[in-house]
């Protein structure tokens, strides 16, 4: 079988080829950094050799929980933030066909839901109105156990779920996955007798999509985990190679590290394909978070092409030279459509007729990559044969291993997210959290000055 491919030709009128060549040694002592756990954040590694390590139980475990869901449920509500429901969200977009929220509900195929990743009122409003009538479970997802927008959601939906499914009900159809025993979402978990999920204390958040955490309710969509997770296997191999032409993590790295050196501080990651857009968001996570940080890294960005070439693509064309490209580009489309012959041919579009949709998307894409390396953009592009679980487990591990070289080359912990925790700090002061007085009296007096 075919895998994901790195292609970065498009680089090279940018950066030199020795140059990159130059990288193979010190890519190597990333890797070796990673496998020994002799490196910063090394308390944080389950995530790489997570796709072996899953076993047949395990995943039987998670079917037959899904099932579960699957057999109660008209809708699920995923509550979870960042880590906690990117991944699963990017998987399950990526696979969903666009309108099925549209489309006349199965018994058996319950309509996925998200909430705790804001703290939008309306929003929250507006999904337990919408879920007044219907039979709903909620999969409770977070790591800490403690974060506020998830919890500030799970309360909201707990309360409903006992109230319209009543307590015995709710329990059947309420799985928390957490740690094992620390956090207020493993307290309620043991108190309420819900099934449970445990995240490992050695992933973090945005490396556990391959945990229950992903894995749980991309099962209750409906998707193939099984096959999620044999895709990250085999880039498990792949990605393990020390020659750096044949290893795509460690290219990706090295290539994302040298443009970085010479002014490229914005890395832009593209899709052709809608479906890929939170995709882009579980990637900025991941790149973000780890690498953002000691006042370094590279600024993770996306945008979905070809809509937003109609709103960015000025920029990227002929903005400040600061920016390169990385194109997620999915080879062949799931289904196929062709543009009609028009007798008329008012639209002056009968040059397309007879040809797929596709064709004419793999042209823009063509033409974009050219047009904007000639206005001084780098270009990458990661090939995907198709769009399904087995190619969407290869992109994740090729980018989480990525991640973890890429943070080690730039010489920062990949595996920490210290930063995160300032704005919380002042919100509980704000909002005067038991155990926030100094804080609260602090921010008040800067406040009112
Ligand atoms: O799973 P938790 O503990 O609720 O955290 C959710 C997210 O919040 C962060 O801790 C900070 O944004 C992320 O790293 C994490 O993915």
């Amino acid at each position: 079988m075919e895998n994901i491919k790195l292609n970065i030709e498009k680089t090279l009128g940018f950066i030199s080829k020795e140059k990159l060549a130059s990288y193979e040694p010190k890519v190597k002592a990333c890797m070796e950094t990673l496998e020994k756990g002799t490196g910063l954040g090394n308390d944080f590694l389950g995530w790489l050799h997570l796709p072996s390590s899953i076993t047949q139980e395990h995943l039987d475990d998670l079917k037959a929980t899904a099932q579960v869901l699957r057999e109660n449920c008209e809708v699920v509500v995923v509550a979870g933030i960042g880590g906690s429901y990117l991944g699963a969200r990017a998987v399950i977009e990526a696979m969903s066909d666009s309108f099925a929220w549209l489309k006349e509900k199965k018994a058996g195929q319950p309509v996925i839901l998200f909430a705790g990743h804001n703290i939008g009122e309306d929003y929250l409003y507006e999904l337990t109105s919408y879920l007044q009538d219907k039979k709903f479970g909620i999969i409770n997802i977070s790591k800490s156990g403690t974060t506020t927008e998830t919890a500030l959601a799970f309360r909201l939906l707990k309360e409903q779920c006992e109230r319209q499914r009543g307590k015995e009900m709710a329990r059947k159809v309420i799985v928390a996955v957490t740690d094992a025993k620390k956090g207020a979402a493993r307290t309620t978990a043991d108190k309420e007798g819900y099934k449970s999920f445990i995240i490992p204390d050695n992933v973090g958040g945005r490396f556990s999509v391959l945990t229950p955490v992903g894995l749980l309710p991309i099962a209750v969509a409906g998707f193939d985990i099984e096959q999620l997770v044999n895709g990250a296997r085999e880039m498990e191999k792949v990605c393990a190679s020390e020659n750096l032409m044949e290893n795509p993590s460690a290219l990706y790295a090295a290539t994302r590290n040298e443009l970085y050196q010479n002014g490229k501080k914005i890395e832009i990651l593209v899709n052709f394909q809608p479906k890929l857009h939170y995709f882009m968001e579980w990637w900025k996570q991941l790149f973000g978070e780890s690498e953002g940080k000691d006042h370094k890294g590279i600024y993770p960005s996306s945008v979905d092409f070809s809509t937003d070439l109609h709103s960015m693509g000025q920029w990227i064309q002929e903005g400040e030279r600061t920016i390169y490209e990385t194109v997620v580009s999915v080879e062949t489309p799931n289904h196929e459509l062709k543009v009609p012959t028009d007798a008329e041919n008012l639209d002056g579009l009968n040059f397309l007729a007879g040809k797929r949709i596709d064709e004419v998307n793999k042209m823009a894409e063509l033409g974009t990559q050219l047009a904007h390396v000639d206005g001084g953009v780098p270009n990458m592009r990661v090939s995907v044969p198709m769009l399904n679980e087995f190619y969407l487990g290869e992109l994740i591990y090729f980018f989480e291993k990525a991640c973890g070289i890429s943070g080690y080359l730039l010489e920062v912990n990949p595996f920490n997210q210290p930063g995160v925790e300032a704005y919380k700090k002042n919100m509980f002061a704000l909002l005067n959290k038991p155990g926030y007085e100094a804080e609260s009296k602090a921010i008040q007096a800067r406040l009112n000055k």
